[in-house]
């Protein structure tokens, strides 16, 4: 399929038959999508993601809100260019980006369902985030929900927030307790560890970092 043809179903198929919404600024984009055609296949805080079963090497990224954010993961992805570890940027209109399209699974579900992490997506991952430094980004918000494995390689599906200046130490922490924790007592037998403990360890982890920033903010 030729790209005008894929815009052209954006506009006419996707766009004016989907709905984003936010119940507030701080919860996440709903996505109401009555396309016979558009598959969604995932959504954020600013964007719902969608497919077509006959292109399915490409996603669209439509912005619910900020349209000011899709500018910068515009530049963003301008600046990373064609790397293995990062989609790629076709095309873009006034609300939505068209990507290529990173197949896998989140290493947080990965924990959930049991699936091993082998070293190397670490590894792919870290590489990945050391070629963004060399450009000129700042690798900001990668965690164990922003990063995707496939076929025993990494890859990081979420840059919208390598613009953004200051230290994010999430990559960092996942990485110690892959090494502290995961490599040591799970990787081998590797067991389904149940939705609700991966979600409280991470929420734990979260309200863990607002506390201690809070502190050392006070000292
Ligand atoms: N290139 C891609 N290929 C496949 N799936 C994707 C791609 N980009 C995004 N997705 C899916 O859509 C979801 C939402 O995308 P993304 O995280 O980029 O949105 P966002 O609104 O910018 O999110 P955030 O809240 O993290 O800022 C992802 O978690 C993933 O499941």
């Amino acid at each position: 399929m030729q790209k005008a043809e894929y815009r052209n179903l954006i506009e006419t198929e996707l766009l004016p038959k989907i709905k984003l919404t936010t119940p507030s600024p701080f919860d996440p984009i709903i996505v109401n999508n009555q396309s016979p055609i558009w598959k969604t296949i995932g959504s954020g805080n600013y964007a719902g993601v969608f497919s077509l079963d006959s292109h399915p090497e490409w996603v669209v990224k439509v912005y619910g809100r900020n349209p000011e954010e899709l500018k910068k993961e515009i530049d963003v992805y301008k600046k990373l260019g064609s790397h293995e570890s990062y989609s790629c940027l076709y095309d873009y209109g006034d609300n939505y980006l068209i990507l290529k399209k990173l197949n896998g699974v989140t290493l947080f579900d990965a924990v959930v369902k049991g699936i091993q992490i082998p070293e190397a997506v670490i590894n792919d991952i870290d590489s990945g985030l050391d070629y963004a430094r060399s450009v000129g980004l700042n690798p900001f918000d990668v965690h164990g929900k922003n990063v995707v494995m496939y076929e025993g390689r990494g890859y990081i599906v979420d840059i919208s927030d390598f613009y953004k200046q200051g230290y994010c130490r999430k990559w960092k922490d996942l990485k110690k307790a892959y090494y502290k924790i995961y490599l040591p007592y799970l990787y081998k037998y590797h067991p389904p560890i149940p939705f609700f403990i991966v979600d409280a360890v991470r929420k734990g982890y979260r309200i863990y970092r607002r506390l201690k920033k809070k502190v050392n903010k006070e000292k």
